[in-house]
Order: structure tokens, then C-alpha cells, then sequence
């Protein structure tokens, strides 16, 4: 009895093992550990029957002096421990990796002529060959023929997506823990913890204490963990996107439906979902950079209508605000209203007070409605709101709140904003819908809030919405200074003896303002900000009562929000460039932070 491989284990496999989980915990969630439990229990079954075969021939060996003792079909106990571990690390490095992705928008449907279909990993023909002959090349010959006919059934199913994937996500959880393992590998090999028979091995090195063989054999075997991962997250992407093949909910798919959801031929994709959903994350990627990273700790098809719903409010929003005259500006009102009439059918809410779904007419209806009266670039996100599960009336009081902004013009530079209400039903109106269209997503993927509980949450998370718009006005006072917007009520003005002209004219003058504005400014600024603070207090404990699985996310969308309010309440904070920003590394913090928990 020896310790020597118990002790490779305690120096080099668990501390990664301890490192990687600690990363990972608060993203963890219950698809990963089925995924982790699924990948392990695979991993162990598919080697335990080689490794025996190799060790009772006498290819490797263990000194009993290196081993603790106890055996599972002769192979030690540490052995089998090295296969969990090895899995379970590769695997974590992969979802930490691969965490900031959607996967569904790598979906795409086959090519004709597609090289990739005719890589063929043909190695297993080879690996016959060597293992009959006998000699040097079988513990090689045993490598491919055990390994290589996993990596083709797994590279035949999922290699379409796999070659979509960034290097980030495949080749570098493949390199990282390969190039570990050989290091490992070589100090145990030159310390004797396990042997190589000198009869079954070329002699072959990579470097000097590496055999090809074990390098190889580290190699495929991270192959097969990531390829196996990847297929994994190639079956739920097409399940969580293509509703129409699968229309229920499937927390843990189990392995017959994710093979069935890898069988569905590429050609039944839903192309117009998939086109739809990368134009959002990019649109998403683009403008907020605070909502795409908290949109990464969603999960699976709230994610995916969060994204969507993101994406018809940004969309609908520009269109107005980038509008080349009011009159153009009104008309893109009147299309969106004219596109929820016809996506609801001009139906009511049900007695629940869920929207009644509309039917296939209305929405064939509205999609050519949308095609022809939108630029091309916005019609998929106009189509692929997910009106279903959305109340229609939030949505039309957001359109009445984009109307609030058409009354800005140069002779009425406070707009309809003139005392702290108006300011308080424009938030309401673009950020409490926002809000309540959020948490209407959220409770429809984890229903089961019993209905009084709902109605409290929707009341706090408007509020919430409104604390986010004040932050978003004490952010953008330049920013809207320069479109001659002014949403500061006119009383608060009037105490620091500016106008809403006198105010605009300051802020975009090209030479620096005087230290006397600028003091308005930042006291106007800090009662904006006091006011966001007002609503999030009142509202910020709701969070914690919502189901489990949108907690965390929810409280990383809002407090990465807030973190701006927060940035700019920062004594000596300055405002660069007319707008307040977080830089990258404190939003990521953040994030971090509020997925262990809400701030106390
Ligand atoms: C994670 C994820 C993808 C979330 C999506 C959230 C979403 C749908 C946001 C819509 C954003 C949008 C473009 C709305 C149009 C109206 C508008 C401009 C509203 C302002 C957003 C600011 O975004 P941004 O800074 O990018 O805009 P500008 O550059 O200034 O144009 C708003 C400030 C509103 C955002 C409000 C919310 C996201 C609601 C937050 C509250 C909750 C989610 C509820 C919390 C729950 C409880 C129970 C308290």
C-alpha cells in the first residue's frame, strides 16, 4: 500500500476541482449538475471496462506501492476517481467558458456540399490494425479503437453546431486542461506512480517523460468530454428554440428526447427564430451592456423571450427616437399600435388576467402587416415578440409613454414633463411597463405564484421600473440636453432658478460649463438619483420573491443597473463624455456578487 497516486490526486486533480467549483457555484444550475451527473456516470461506465482490460493484460500496471489498495475489476480505486475528476473538471472549465453564449443562435441548417460532414475521424480502422499485430503500438491501438468511435458518433450529431462554436468554448476547454494533465502525467510517469509495459508502448515521447500514448490518450478523453457537452448543449438549444417541435417544458430532458431533439433534420429549423434571435443578441450586445450581462444568467427560454422582448422595445424605441421629423416619429407610433392590434386580435384580457393568445390568422396577419410597413432589419424582432405570453396592455401603455417623447420639441423643451408626477408616469409608463412585461415572462416559465403573490410582485417590480428610468434620466442629462429633451420637472428648476431652456442651453454649450451650473447640474442630478434610490428601497426586497430560478438573475439585471446610480453618487465621480458608464470589470463584480445574493 502506498499513497503516491492518492497524493497526484490531493496536489493536482482536486485543487483545480475546488478552484473551478468555486467559480462556478453561483451559476450553477440544476440542467448542470444533470449534465455533470450524466457526463460522470458515462465517463465511468465507457472506461471501467477498458481500463480492467488493460491493466489485467498486463499494458499498465500500478506498483503496490504507489496505490492504496482496494480495486473495482482491478483497477484502483484512485483510478476511478481520476475518470470523475477529470470529467468534472473539464467540464466545469467548459460552462464557465461557454456561460456568456446562447446557444441556439449557433443552430444552422446543413449546407449542401458542407466540409465538415466528410471529416471523418478514421483513426478506429488504424487501431485495429495495431492491436492485432500485438507489440508496440497497442496500448496506441487501444487508445483509438476505445476512443475514436465515441468522438465520431458524438461529431456526427452535433458537428454542425460544434464548427459554428468560438475556439473559447471548444478548443480552449480541450487545450487547457490537456496540456495540466500532461504535466501531471509526466510527473507521475518519472515518479513511477503508474507504468507504461515497456512490450505494448512505441517509445515514442512528446517531451522527455511524456509517452505519445498517454498524451494521446489525455487528449481524446478531453475530446470526448467536450464533444459530449457540446452535443448535450446542442439538443437543448433546439429544444429550448424550435417550440414547435417541442412545445413543453423540459427541465431535465432526459437522454431519448435530447437524442430525439439532435435527430430533428437541419432543415426543419425554424430559420426566421434563429436569424431573429442572433439579430437580438447582437442589437442587445450592442446597446446595453449592462442587460446583456445579466441576460447570460438566465436561463433557456426565459432567456431566449427576454432577449426577445429586449430587442421589440429597443427596436421600437429607435424607431421613434431616430426618427427624421415628428410627423415620421408619430406614424412609427401608429404602425406599432396597429401591429399589437393586430398580433392580439383585439381581444381583452381573460378573466386570470393572462392575455388572451392570439390566434394563427391574427399573426399571420400582423407578420405581413410588419414586413411591409417596417425596414427589413427590425421585422423579426417585431414577429418574434413573444405576444403569447405578454399582456398586451403594458405594451400599449409603453407606446403611450414613447408618444410622451414626441412632445419635446424647441418651444416646449420640458415635453409633458412639468412637475414630479408627470416625471413619475413617464417612468411608469416607459420603464414600469418594461417591468411588469419582465416579470410576466418570468412567472409564465416558472408558474405556479399563487395570484395575490403576483400582483404584489408586479407592483414592486413597476416600481423597480421607475427607479431604473430616474437612474436612466440622471445618466443622460447631456445625452438628452443635446436631442433638446429636458425630463427634469419644471419645480425642480425653478428652486435652482434654471428653466428647462436655460438648463439645455448649459449643458450643450461647446465651451465648459462654469462651476456654478455644473453645481445645479450635480444637485439636480443627486435629487434624480435620491428619487431612483426612493423607488428601488420600496421595491428592492420583492426580488427575493420571485421564484428561485429568476432571483439571482433578476437581482444581477437590476443592481448592474443601479450600479450606475450608484457610480455617479461616488463623491468626485465625474460624468465622461456627456453619460455615465460602469467600467467593464466593476459591472462584472457586481454581477458576481448579487448572484451569492441581494446586498444587505
Ligand atoms: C436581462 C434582459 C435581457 C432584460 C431585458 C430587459 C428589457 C426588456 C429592457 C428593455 C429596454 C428598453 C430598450 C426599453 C425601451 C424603453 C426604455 C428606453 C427604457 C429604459 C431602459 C434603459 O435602457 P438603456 O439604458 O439601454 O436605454 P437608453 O440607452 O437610455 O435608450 C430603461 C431604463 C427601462 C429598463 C427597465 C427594466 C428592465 C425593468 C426592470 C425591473 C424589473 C426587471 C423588475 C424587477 C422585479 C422586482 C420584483 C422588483
Amino acid at each position: 500500500m502506498g499513497l503516491d497516486y492518492a497524493l497526484v490526486h490531493l496536489k493536482y486533480t482536486i485543487p483545480p476541482a475546488i478552484l473551478l467549483s468555486a467559480v462556478y457555484a453561483p451559476l450553477c444550475t440544476r440542467l448542470d449538475l444533470y449534465r455533470i451527473a450524466f457526463l460522470i456516470s458515462i465517463a465511468v461506465l465507457s472506461t471501467i471496462p477498458w481500463d480492467s482490460y488493460l491493466i489485467r493484460t498486463g499494458v499498465w500496471s500500478y506498483p503496490p506501492n504507489a496505490v492504496l489498495g482496494p480495486t473495482l475489476f482491478d483497477i484502483p480505486l484512485e483510478e476511478i476517481f481520476f475518470f470523475v475528476i477529470q470529467t468534472f473538471n473539464t467540464t466545469l472549465l467548459y460552462l464557465i467558458l461557454s456561460k456568456p453564449l446562447l446557444h441556439p443562435i449557433y443552430l444552422v441548417k446543413e449546407k449542401v456540399g458542407d466540409k465538415w460532414k466528410f471529416v471523418k475521424i478514421a483513426g478506429h480502422l488504424r487501431g485495429w490494425g495495431w492491436v492485432q499485430n500485438g507489440g508496440a503500438h497497442t496500448y496506441l491501438g487501444l487508445i483509438l479503437i476505445w476512443a475514436v468511435p465515441f468522438l465520431v458518433l458524438l461529431w456526427s450529431l452535433a458537428y454542425q453546431f460544434l464548427v459554428q462554436l468560438p475556439w473559447t468554448s471548444t478548443l480552449l476547454p480541450i487545450a487547457l486542461p490537456t496540456l495540466y494533465l500532461w504535466i501531471v502525467d509526466t510527473l507521475a510517469l518519472r515518479r513511477g506512480t503508474w507504468v507504461i509495459e515497456a512490450g505494448t508502448k512505441t517509445g515514442w515521447t512528446l517531451w522527455p517523460g511524456l509517452e505519445v500514448e498517454e498524451a494521446l490518450f489525455f487528449f481524446l478523453t478531453n475530446c470526448l468530454i467536450v464533444f459530449g457537452l457540446v452535443a448535450f448543449d446542442n439538443a437543448v438549444a433546439i429544444i429550448d428554440i424550435f417550440t414547435a417541435h417541442f412545445p413543453s417544458r423540459h427541465e431535465l430532458p432526459l437522454p431519448n428526447l435530447l437524442l430525439k431533439a439532435l435527430l430533428l433534420p437541419a432543415r426543419a429549423y425554424d430559420d426566421d427564430r434563429v436569424l431573429g434571435l442572433q439579430q437580438s443578441v447582437e442589437r442587445l450586445q450592442k446597446k446595453s451592456r449592462s442587460f446583456y450581462l445579466a441576460s447570460s444568467t438566465f436561463q433557456r427560454r426565459l432567456r431566449i423571450d427576454l432577449i426577445f422582448l429586449y430587442s421589440f422595445c429597443r427596436v421600437a424605441d429607435d424607431l421613434i427616437d431616430n426618427a427624421e421629423s415628428p410627423a415620421e416619429a408619430k406614424e412609427w407610433v401608429q404602425k406599432l399600435r396597429k401591429y399589437l392590434d393586430l398580433s392580439y386580435g383585439g381581444g381583452t384580457k381573460g378573466g386570470d388576467g393572462t392575455a388572451i393568445p392570439a390566434n394563427d390568422v391574427n399573426r399571420g396577419v400582423a407578420t405581413m402587416y410588419v414586413m411591409n410597413q417596417f425596414p427589413p432589419e427590425t421585422c423579426l424582432s417585431l414577429m418574434l415578440l413573444p405576444t403569447n405570453h405578454l399582456a398586451k396592455e403594458p405594451l400599449y401603455e409603453l407606446l403611450k409613454g414613447f408618444e410622451m417623447d414626441l412632445a419635446f420639441d424647441k418651444y416646449h423643451p420640458s415635453g409633458q414633463i412639468k412637475t414630479e408626477r408627470d416625471l413619475d408616469l413617464y417612468g411608469a409608463r416607459v420603464a414600469g411597463t418594461v417591468a411588469l412585461l419582465c416579470i410576466q415572462l418570468v412567472l409564465f416559465h416558472y408558474p405556479g405564484i399563487p395570484e395575490m403573490k403576483a400582483k404584489v410582485l408586479m407592483a414592486d417590480g413597476h416600481d423597480m421600473g421607475i427607479a431604473l428610468q430616474y437612474t436612466n434620466i440622471a445618466r443622460d442629462l447631456k445625452v438628452d440636453a443635446l436631442a433638446g429633451r429636458c425630463y427634469v420637472p419644471n419645480s425642480w428648476l425653478k428652486k435652482e432658478k434654471l428653466t428647462a431652456e436655460t438648463f439645455i442651453v448649459g449643458l450643450k454649450l461647446s465651451r465648459p460649463p462654469s462651476d456654478f451650473f455644473l453645481h445645479k447640474v450635480e444637485v439636480i442630478r443627486s435629487r434624480l438619483l435620491d428619487r431612483a434610490f426612493e423607488f428601488y428601497e420600496k421595491s428592492v426586497d420583492a426580488i427575493e420573491e420571485l421564484p428561485p430560478g429568476a432571483r439571482a438573475p433578476m437581482r444581477v439585471a437590476v443592481e448592474s443597473y443601479m450600479q450606475i446610480a450608484r457610480e455617479m453618487r461616488n463623491p468626485g465621480y465625474v460624468v465622461k463624455d456627456g453619460r455615465a458608464t460602469v467600467p467593464g470589470w466593476k459591472r462584472i463584480l457586481v454581477a458576481w456578487q448579487r448572484l451569492y445574493g441581494p446586498r444587505r
